[in-house]
């Protein structure tokens, strides 16, 4: 997407033609400051310390921590060394587990000599899909805003609720979730976004904000308690959020604070829809509740927030009493029922087994014939 008008994706190799490029997006929104990443232990930082984050990005730096652990040693040891390392770097968004499968799946058969171009390769058609998946979705899940516009009898504007940041900055171009918001802003649907500030990082209220902002889709930052109130007063037309790991039973994990908003839609009649890049569905897990790894992060998270002062000084304050204890999971589980349906780069299906095999049928479990 465009930064001051300018086209700009969130991961890219360097002018040098083997350095890995980021936005450091703990710096937005107060300054777009780029980073370059030119190891392996660079790159896992970046995701541990979520300068780069949201399911889709993840796993595009991955693939390219990849090709920089290989540079410094491309034997088959490093090679699950350095996948190790990653996966490790967040447990919650399966896209990760999926890059770096699809980097070994590469990798591993190749003479360690072919390794590196090789990996450079992969990672960048990694990337390349992210983008086409992301375009894809949007297109599906454009027409479920431009429905809501039509009921609305193309009067006032569509009013969409999100949680946290499922935009451009958290997979490599377009989004999942805003990918269809961008479209119907540009083909003329007048889209207006309801922003939850999403603590205890704020990715709605620092990067949904801000890259709306830049594409000048009309927006309004709440705090997060207060989507309910709007449901119940006609004034959300349809959520739409991303997810870290979807189950194949349609069971979606995301953001802390997801499953709360799913319960304030089904109770107000509102469509929960969830935007679903292939590559974060775990065709492994049924249960999400039960299974699905939940992130736990630093309490200093919960304990502290920053902001700019006037000066234009950038701060870290403490809001609760020193002492307390704090707890801060990273992600909740929103049951398939609670869910309208979800959006693929296939289409859109069902939050169930059956409606998600409708559109993926390969995944469709062999039956054992007799002989
Ligand atoms: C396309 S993004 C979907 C999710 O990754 C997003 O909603 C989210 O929860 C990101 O969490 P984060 O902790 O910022 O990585």
């Amino acid at each position: 997407m465009k930064v001051h008008g300018k086209p700009m994706r969130t991961v890219w190799v360097e002018a040098d033609g083997w350095s890995v490029g980021i936005i450091d997006q703990t710096h937005l929104p107060h300054a777009l400051v780029t980073l370059r990443l030119t190891t392996l232990d660079e790159a896992a930082h970046a995701i541990r310390s979520m300068q780069v984050r949201g399911a889709p990005l993840i796993g595009a730096v991955a693939a390219y921590g990849v090709c920089l652990g290989l540079r410094a040693d491309a034997s088959n040891e490093a090679l699950e060394r350095t996948c190790t390392l990653l996966q490790e770097t967040r447990p919650t968004a399966v896209n990760l587990r999926w890059a770096l499968d699809e980097m070994r799946r590469t990798l591993r058969p190749l003479a360690p000599g072919q390794r590196v171009a090789a990996a450079y390769q992969r990672a960048a058609a990694l990337a390349d899909e992210d983008v086409a998946i992301n375009r894809a979705i949007g297109e599906h899940a454009l027409g479920l805003i431009a429905s809501a516009w039509e009921r609305k009898g193309r009067q006032g504007q569509v009013n969409v609720l999100t949680h946290c940041n499922a935009g451009w900055l958290a997979t490599v171009d377009w989004g999942t979730a805003l990918s269809p918001i961008y479209q119907a802003h540009d083909s003329g649907i007048p889209v207006h976004v309801w922003v939850d500030e999403t603590r205890p990082r704020n990715q709605g209220a620092s990067l949904t904000a801000w890259e709306l902002g830049q594409h000048g889709v009309p927006h309004t930052v709440i705090v997060d308690n207060m989507g309910g109130h709007l449901m119940q007063h006609g004034q959300v037309d349809l959520c739409i959020v991303g997810t870290d790991r979807t189950t194949a039973r349609g069971d979606v994990a995301n953001k802390i604070g997801t499953y709360l908003k799913a319960l304030a839609a089904k109770d107000n009649g509102v469509p929960f829809y969830v935007a679903l890049p292939s590559p974060t569905i775990d065709w492994t897990l049924e249960d999400g509740v039960r299974d699905i790894p939940i992130e736990q992060r630093d309490g200093r998270e919960v304990t502290d927030v920053s902001g700019r002062l006037p000066s234009g000084e950038v701060v870290t304050v403490r809001v609760t009493p020193e002492g307390s204890p704090v707890a801060n999971y990273g992600f909740d589980v929103t049951p398939a029922r609670l869910v309208t349906a979800l959006v693929t780069e296939r289409g859109i299906c069902a939050a169930s087994t059956e409606g998600l095999l409708s559109l993926f049928p390969e995944r469709r479990p062999v039956k054992e014939t007799g002989t």
